[in-house]
């Protein structure tokens, strides 16, 4: 790709078939596939910087480090009535490759039943697992892992793909922990059994999740190994899309400027506008452009275009908890200095690692579980090849006396993959640099909360397997006597957040239905020369870390649109 630092670099008289509107995991990958037929001009307009200019990204095990800094939009929601009206951050970044140039690199892609659930509720039968799975392959180089002792039984290579862009690596380092986890999978098989391989399409179970050399992004896997056909515009916010005529419908003029007050300019594509700027950016451009409920646009003071009462609406988000138990096992903890030492000569060590103890369990609660009988609540998931909890086992802490925990402490994060609130993004003015509304509306419906407290029994009944006894001593957070539905609650209220994995605001939904903003072939409803290809268009969450899955929208996206014009 060439990259532009600024709109006044941009060479004159270029006409560009399609126009990406951000830089992430959808824009990027829809960028680079439609750039593969040499004939046609792609720009990508990111507002954000360059991901090189942040030589931390390449680090796995600095993304903590790299939200609230220049590189994030550091958003934050309205106060959220299901966690006793806290508001609470939610990080996007600002910068070329999206969220993937400063997430926790997770690569899971969620279940078969769920990616047939995707191509029924949406009518494209492109989403379906069989037809998504060899392109999720084909994009991925899966490898050795930098810190593996064997790879064996710990990843099924008939699902991994070794030609592709995307750096995949083999799971599994070498933590006492681990190996315990790994025994408690033969102990309590039914509620926690060993899974080889969550790429299968089975999630279900306990594994490692992958470690990798360098961070391998929709930046440096797609866009950065694009040709001179695909130009990259950085520091530029697309503002509005507009309409061709004056009171038509074909919205292929982008309207961008580099911040408050700056010039506004107009950059027309031949073909298409692509919208990829997340769940907060798309519904956002669609409202400022007059595409949205009209309630709320009047409200904003803009005019009404398309209305569409469900832009914006259906954002759903993984509610989480945080856990800790008290352990005499090896603590996780690190030098930063000596560990940047190891990764900077040989790629290995900590710092290859999201998460120090580089784990993960997919549960299916028991069918008897109180949500599903005594609370009379249906069974949110696709199937029961689908979870309905993860565990994050994160790292072993040190003791921390000053705070009264005497004993080290393994971290877990519970998180609820399949929560029926929905949330919303809504302009609050026509200033397209003023920052949306954002209502992820975390725990607001009871069945929520009652799939996360019972998270949190499942993880203490975990932790009761045979090979833990003397080494796990009991719940710190929340504390052993937090046990009654009630206490359990409050508890989830008082501390609970989001896993940063929204999606369906600007959701799929079969030609002709009465909701959603995209066909089924990702064109915005109501219009002419505009798609989004992004995360907003998941009409559900997954029961995975959403980037696959983003990923796997846009691969079908961008086979649709390049038959199109073929
Ligand atoms: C801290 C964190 C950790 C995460 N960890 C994981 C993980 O380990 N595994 C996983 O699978 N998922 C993870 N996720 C989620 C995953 O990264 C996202 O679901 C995914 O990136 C969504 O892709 P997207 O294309 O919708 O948006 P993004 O990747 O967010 O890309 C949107 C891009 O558009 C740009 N943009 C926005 N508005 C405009 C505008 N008006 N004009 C121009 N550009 C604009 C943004 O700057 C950004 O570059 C994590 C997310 C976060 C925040």
């Amino acid at each position: 790709a060439v990259i532009f630092q600024s709109i006044d670099a941009l060479p004159p008289g270029i006409e560009y078939d399609f126009i990406v509107a951000g830089g992430g995991v959808g824009g990027s990958l829809v960028a680079t596939r439609l750039a593969q037929n040499q004939k046609w001009n792609v720009l990508v307009v990111e507002a954000g910087a360059s991901n090189e200019d942040f030589w931390e990204t390449r680090v796995p095990g600095f993304w903590p480090l790299l939200g609230k800094t220049a590189m994030d939009w550091n958003y934050t929601t309205v106060p959220q009535p299901g966690l006793n009206n806290r508001a609470v951050d939610y990080s996007r970044a600002k910068v070329l490759g999206g969220c993937s140039s400063h997430n926790a690199m997770i690569y899971t892609r969620g279940s078969k039943s769920e990616w047939n659930q995707y191509a029924e509720v949406t009518g494209n039968k492109g989403l379906k697992w069989n037809s998504v799975l060899p392109l999720l392959m084909k994009a991925e180089k899966w490898g050795q892992s930098p810190n593996a002792s064997s790879n064996t039984g710990h990843y099924n290579p008939a699902f991994h793909g070794k030609g592709g862009e995307l750096l995949t690596q083999a799971p599994y380092s070498i933590h006492p922990f681990n190996d315990m986890l790994m025994q408690s999978s033969k102990e309590l098989p039914d509620e926690f059994p060993f899974d080889e391989d969550w790429s299968d399409g089975t999630p279900i179970g306990t594994s490692a999740i992958s470690p990798e050399a360098e961070r391998s992004s929709a930046a440096t896997a797609f866009l950065g190994n694009t040709g001179k056909n695909v130009h990259v515009l950085l520091h530029t916010q697309v503002t509005r899309v507009l309409p061709t005529t004056s009171h038509g419908t074909e919205f292929r003029i982008i309207e961008v400027g580099s911040g408050p007050g700056s010039k506004l300019r107009q950059i027309k594509a031949k073909r298409e506008v692509i919208l990829s700027s997340g769940i907060f950016g798309t519904p956002q451009i669609l409202q400022n452009s007059g595409i949205g409920k009209q309630s709320d646009l009047d409200a904003a003071g803009v005019r009404t275009i398309v209305d569409n009462p469900s832009v914006g609406k259906n954002l759903s988000d993984h509610v989480s908890a945080f856990a800790t138990f008290s352990t005499n096992i090896a603590v996780t903890t690190y030098n930063q200095t000596v560990a940047l030492q190891e990764w900077n000569t040989t790629r290995t060590g900590p710092l290859t690692r999201s998460f120090q103890l580089n784990h993960m369990s997919f549960i299916r609660l028991p069918e008897d579980s109180p949500p599903f009988t005594t609370e009379g609540f249906s069974d949110p998931t696709s199937g029961k090849d689908t979870p309905h909890v993860e565990f994050t086992f994160f790292a072993i802490g040190s003791p921390d006396p000053a705070n009264g925990v005497v004993n080290a402490t393994v971290q877990v994060y519970v998180i609820n993959l399949h929560p029926i609130s929905r949330g919303s993004v809504t302009i609050k003015s026509s200033d397209p640099f003023e920052y949306p509304s954002i209502d992820v509306g975390l725990l607001a419906e009871k069945m929520d909360m009652s799939v996360l407290r019972e998270g949190i029994r499942s993880l203490r009944r975990l932790f009761s397997a045979p090979v833990f006894n003397g080494s796990i001593f009991g719940s710190v957070i929340p504390p052993a006597n937090v046990t009654s539905d009630e206490d359990l609650e409050s508890f989830l209220r008082a501390t609970g957040g989001t896993w940063l994995h929204g999606v369906g605001s600007a959701s799929m939904s079969p030609k002709g239905a009465r909701w959603g903003v995209v066909d089924p072939d990702f064109r915005v409803k109501g219009t002419k020369g505009l798609r989004v290809v992004d995360a907003s268009v998941i009409p559900l969450l997954p029961s995975a870390h959403t980037q696959v899955p983003t990923y796997g929208f846009a691969e079908v996206a961008s086979l649709m649109i390049a038959q199109q014009y073929a």
